[in-house]
């Protein structure tokens, strides 16, 4: 047109619109009607760029929401849930699935729903323009649709196998990693080498064999476009119809430049939805399970005590004046059929200490665990001053401070593990000293180069066993917590640190209320007294005395073993 102006007569529409603008001449129509579509060109790229910019604010808001919101589940999963779990799988949704549900299926589906319009309004204008062409080009694009969606079980099984293979490459650096001092002594590098080796080769196949795939659309869209442009061109040289071959043309040049990529694009979206379906299904199946398991805690909790919801809400703080009562507790793994405690009874006066002894496996930490709120019984109950901890689980496991074998630590300051999850503008420095002295932290604090401001590494790789249980400790006392529930490193202490324990434990008898699962008996002669575990039922219980120097007397067993 801006070669030939005068074409616009041409065109019925054109000429029409030339005559209603009133412009004196076809060579300002011609300007006014290329500003016009410069400008509704720009109107067209905001547009776009405003449409890209809602998905993606939309599409990462959503990834924060779900990251979140798999965090809260796993926080307040109940314990059993991670009886199965294994970190590495609960890392590699937090992070990979959760940004792959974020890339590859929210924005995906809001680029699908884009270009589906897109495509729909090419489609109108091309079959305004020539409805037989368009219906051919619409055939053809549908055929390659067909034929690709040949592989979509090709797309799941490559999006599944990319997946498990990504989560199992985070749990072998986990299991390497995390126990690297194993690693290395045994010096099975090798091992956890060859296991990299096998995810990382099952991972880069199923990649590349996806993007090669993914590729696929495309080319055929390309390719068949393009024989049918010979054809039709063949055709009509063959009829001498070279008018209708301009038309028609046209047609598929302006379906290629702008079909084609609207309509690749829809497929390969297409192709990363169906890649995703396991993203969709692991994160959905996992907030599922969790769901299950806390409505089974809840419908356990409302069931035992007869309460409302609303009772169970409730977050009155829990009056502990006199005792702890166990009271016919069994508890049974889930999936298993003989229960690991049987009918467990004990009564437990404030300010009291208890030691639990046992073989191993007689369910020591099972008890601890079920004291701790964190396993429910099958059967039985659980009574502080008369009120089942039940009632408010919370309040009762704010009363209750715990001293795994193994510490958590944190890889920051000494500061921050003893008041551990507290903000540092709320970090009491009168109760820090406190539980530092009470501990028996104070040499060591001494001892490093920037006392409690000292970074105490990954997991306190910079602290001795018996040190880190004494962080442990220093970490309840500041937490205030009435109740110490004390899971006694089984690791040989020496016996420098091992009366270091002992002195902090002796040190708050009469002051807190205690309960040590004991793996030596030395550090429980203190305990006013003592149980005897045997496959989860209480087969003996007495003074110090009673149970274990008489019974040492009679045997004369090891006096370090429990
Ligand atoms: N997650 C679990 N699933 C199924 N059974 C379990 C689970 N954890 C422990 N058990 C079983 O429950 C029983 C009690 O185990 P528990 O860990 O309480 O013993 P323990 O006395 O603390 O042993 P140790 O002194 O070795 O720590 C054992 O028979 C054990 O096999």
């Amino acid at each position: 047109m801006a070669i030939k102006p005068e074409s616009i007569n041409q065109s019925s529409r054109l000429s029409q619109i030339y005559h209603l603008s009133g412009t004196d001449s076809i060579q300002s129509f011609i300007l006014i009607l290329g500003l016009f579509v410069a400008i509704l060109f720009y109107v067209k790229l905001i547009l776009s760029w405003c449409i890209q910019r809602y998905i993606y604010k939309f599409s990462y808001h959503q990834l924060k929401k779900l990251r979140l919101r798999l965090m809260n589940a796993y926080l307040s999963a109940p314990f059993t849930f991670y009886l199965k779990a294994n970190t590495a799988n609960l890392l590699h949704n937090s992070f990979h699935e959760v940004n792959n549900f974020c890339n590859d299926i929210m924005i995906s589906l809001l680029k699908l729903i884009s270009e589906f319009f897109i495509i729909i309004f090419i489609v109108i204008l091309l079959a305004y323009t020539d409805a037989i062409a368009t219906a051919t080009i619409t055939i053809l694009l549908l055929l390659t649709l067909l034929f690709y969606n040949r592989f979509r079980k090709k797309l799941v099984y490559f999006g599944r196998e990319a997946s498990q293979s990504r989560a199992s490459a985070i749990r072998v650096l986990n299991h390497a990693l995390g126990g690297f001092k194993e690693t290395r002594i045994i010096g099975c590098e090798n091992y956890f080498q060859e296991q990299m080796d096998e995810q990382a080769q099952r991972y880069s196949y199923v990649i590349s064999s996806y993007n090669t795939l993914q590729l696929l659309p495309r080319l055929l869209m390309e390719g068949i476009f393009i024989t049918f442009i010979i054809g039709f061109t063949s055709l009509f040289i063959l009829l001498n119809d070279s008018e209708n071959l301009t038309s028609v043309l046209s047609i598929f040049v302006v379906a290629s430049i702008r079909l084609i990529p609207s309509f690749s694009q829809f497929m390969t979206v297409m192709g990363k939805l169906r890649n995703s379906s396991y993203t969709l299904n692991r994160l959905y199946l996992e907030l599922k399970a969790i769901e299950q398991l806390c409505a089974s805690n809840h419908s356990f909790l409302s069931k035992s005590n007869s309460l409302s919801a609303s009772n169970l809400a409730n977050n009155q703080a829990m009056h502990f004046a006199r005792q702890i009562v166990l009271d016919q507790v069994t508890y049974r793994y889930p999936g298993t059929d003989t229960p690991a405690l049987h009918e467990i009874s004990l009564s437990l006066k404030k300010g009291k200490s208890i030691a639990f002894i046992g073989k191993s496996g007689s369910g020591k930490t099972t008890l601890a665990d079920v004291i701790l709120g964190l396993l429910m019984p099958e059967s039985g109950d659980i009574r502080v001053d008369d009120q089942s901890i039940y009632v408010n689980l919370r309040s009762w496991q704010n009363l209750v401070g715990y001293i795994p074998q193994s510490i958590f630590l944190i890889d920051d300051t000494l500061e921050r593990n003893i008041a551990f999850g507290v903000p540092d503008h709320l970090i009491d420095p009168k109760r820090l000293d406190n539980s530092i002295k009470a501990a028996q932290l104070e040499e060591l604090v001494k001892q490093l180069p920037d006392g409690i401001k000292t970074t105490l590494g990954e997991r306190g790789v910079r602290l001795s066993g018996g040190q880190r249980q004494r962080v442990g400790i220093a970490r309840t006392l500041y937490h205030e917590r009435e109740i110490l529930v004390m899971d006694e490193a089984t690791s040989a202490l020496d016996s420098e640190t091992e009366t270091l324990v002992t002195e902090a434990i002796k040190s708050l008898s009469g002051t807190k209320t205690m309960i040590i699962i004991a793996h030596r008996l030395s550090t429980i002669e203190h305990c006013d007294w003592v149980y005897v575990l045997e496959q989860g039922r209480i087969v003996k219980s007495g003074t110090y005395q009673d149970v274990v120097v008489e019974e040492q007397m009679l045997h004369g067993s090891d006096s370090h073993s429990a």
